[in-house]
Parts: structure tokens; sequence; C-alpha cells
């Protein structure tokens, strides 16, 4: 755990009457696009409330840019870009006059992306607010929190009602949010499969508002294999790394290691006949599963 971290949380906990998030220990590097992931009613749109200060922990402490809520409230949401799940209701103002006012409060404010944005991502600054469907609503908040240039972004199913025009917009948006500032990170909650895959660096996955882990994505789909096997061994099931086993035919495991498993077929005279990538979906669906059963720590 580094000391730049933009959130760090310790310890923090949130209850209602018949859930919990956490205790949750977790941290928010610079330069990283982390999703969040799990299933619905897991905590994730709570999350973003405690760090909105929407919602109060609690227990536990929370620091972001190093700060901490009440006090340095002002500070630290200039920092933040937020795209809520259900876009704040602004009732008949007009959207340009809507900009004006909420551009005030962020100081880097800048307007030259804004135009860009309002340009690319189709926002029709002339409608009054209540007249935007929910997509144009997503548009428009997108637009918004990309235009404050916060330090951290935090996307609660951001394209959640884009058409995939605004889709690509907004990955290609996000990409280049990150590379005009290393010190910059995003967090996205989403149930598209397609927007992690794009996006994210880590994954971290909640489930009833228990942190189950972090992963590293680029590194998941490395190691997780489903391999065709020659000669399947008794004890296939009980070898580093293969968390299924297909009896076949044809005969196949899966494994979270490919190369321990590897390396244990082999010394059971085992052959890999052939190796297939797993799809992320297919591999957060055996996340979820395994780690229900046994948690790993924090990160
Ligand atoms: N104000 C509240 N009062 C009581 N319960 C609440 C409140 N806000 C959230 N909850 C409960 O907390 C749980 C987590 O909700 P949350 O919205 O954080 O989940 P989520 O992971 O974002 O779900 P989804 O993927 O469906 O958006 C749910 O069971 C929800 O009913």
């Amino acid at each position: 755990m580094s000391s730049n971290q933009l959130v760090s949380m310790q310890s923090i906990t949130k209850s209602y009457s018949t859930f919990q998030l956490g205790p949750l220990d977790w941290g928010i590097e610079p330069g990283l696009v982390y999703a969040l992931v799990g299933p619905n009613g897991s905590g994730k749109s709570t999350l973003f409330r405690m760090m909105m200060q929407l919602v109060h922990p609690d227990k536990g402490t929370l620091r972001l840019f190093g700060m901490r809520y009440p006090e340095e409230e002002v500070t630290i949401k200039e920092r933040i870009g937020y795209v809520p799940e259900e876009s704040i209701d602004h009732g008949k103002v007009k959207v340009s006059g809507l900009v004006s006012f909420i551009s005030q409060w962020y100081p880097r404010w800048n307007d030259e992306t804004y135009r860009r944005l309002v340009n690319e991502m189709g926002v029709p600054v002339e409608s009054k607010y209540h007249q935007l469907s929910k997509g144009e609503k997503k548009r428009l908040s997108l637009t918004l929190a990309l235009a404050a240039e916060p330090q951290l972004l935090l996307l609660d199913e951001p394209t959640d009602g884009l058409d995939f025009f605004g889709q690509r917009v907004f990955t290609d948006e996000i990409d280049r949010f990150l590379q005009e500032n290393d010190h910059r990170s995003v967090v996205l909650a989403t149930h598209r499969v397609e927007d992690i895959r794009k996006l994210a660096d880590v994954l971290v996955l909640i489930h009833k508002g228990r942190y189950l882990g972090s992963y590293e994505k680029d590194q998941l789909t490395e190691d997780w294999r489903k391999c065709w096997v020659d000669s399947l061994p008794n004890d296939a099931d009980s070898l580093p790394g293969i968390v299924h086993v297909e009896p076949g035919p044809p005969a196949y495991v899966i494994t979270r290691s490919y190369e321990e498993t590897t390396a244990a077929l082999a010394s059971k005279r085992s052959t890999i006949t052939q190796i297939f990538p797993m799809e992320l979906q297919e591999i957060l669906e055996y996340l979820f599963m395994l780690e229900e059963k046994s948690p790993r720590k924090s990160g």
C-alpha cells in the first residue's frame, strides 16, 4: 500500500437494516482504472456514495487525497468527478444554465474540454433538463464530470443508457483522461463485461457487502485457461491451480494458475493437448464462486 493513494479505507463499515458493507480495507492508487464488480445489491453504489459523503460510514477511516470529511469536503470534492447511477433531478432548468452554475464549483473547470465533449456527446445544451432522455442525462453527467478536470472519476454504471456511439465516445474519453495525467484514477461500477474488458486494470470483487479480492485483469486472463488433457490423473481436482475437472470426453481442466497446473500435470505424465483462453465473464463467475467460499485478504 503506497502513501500517495488517492483514497484509503480502513475498516470501513456501513449497515442498513438488511445489509452490511464491510469491514472494508481498500486503497485507490493513481494511474489505474478499477472496476467494481459485484451482483445487484452488493454495495457498489453505497461505496461510491460514501466516497462522495452522501452516506456516512458507521465505523472506520476514509481518506481522500490524504484529507477527511467533513472538514475538507470542498477541497476533496473539487478533485472528484462523480457520475451517479441515477441522474440527479435538476428539474426544468436549461442545461446551459445548469452547466454555468455547476462549473463554478470546480477551480480546474476546462471550457475547451466541455465544448469538445458537448460536441462529441451531442449534449442538447439548449434544452431544459427535464426534457432530456435517460441517455442524454448520462451524457451530460459524463461531460460535467470530465470537464471538471478531476483527479478521480467515480462512475456508477456510466454506460447504462448510452447508445453504441455514446459508449465508444465514453471509452475514448476515459483513455484520454488517463493519458493526459498519470496521477489520475477511475473507479467504475458496471455490469457490462465489455466496459471491464476495454477499460479496467484492476477488478475489485464485492459480494453482499463483502470484499472478495482485487485482481489485475491482464494477469487473470494470463493465468486462467481451459486445457484439454490426455490421461487425466485421478487426483486432478487436488492439483495446484485446478478449479474444475471435466472427465469428458473430451477431458479438460480449468486452471487459475496455468504454469503451476502445467508442471503438476507433466509430473503425472498427463499431456495437455489443447489450451483455450477463457472469457472474462467466465473467469468472473468462477472467481465469485471460489472467493465466496474462501475470501482473500483485502488489498
Ligand atoms: N438508504 C438505504 N436504506 C436501506 N438500505 C439501503 C439503502 N441504500 C442501499 N441499501 C441497501 O444496500 C444494499 C446495497 O445497495 P447498493 O445500491 O450499494 O448495491 P449495488 O451493488 O450498487 O447494486 P446494483 O448493482 O443493483 O446497482 C442493497 O441491499 C440496498 O437495498
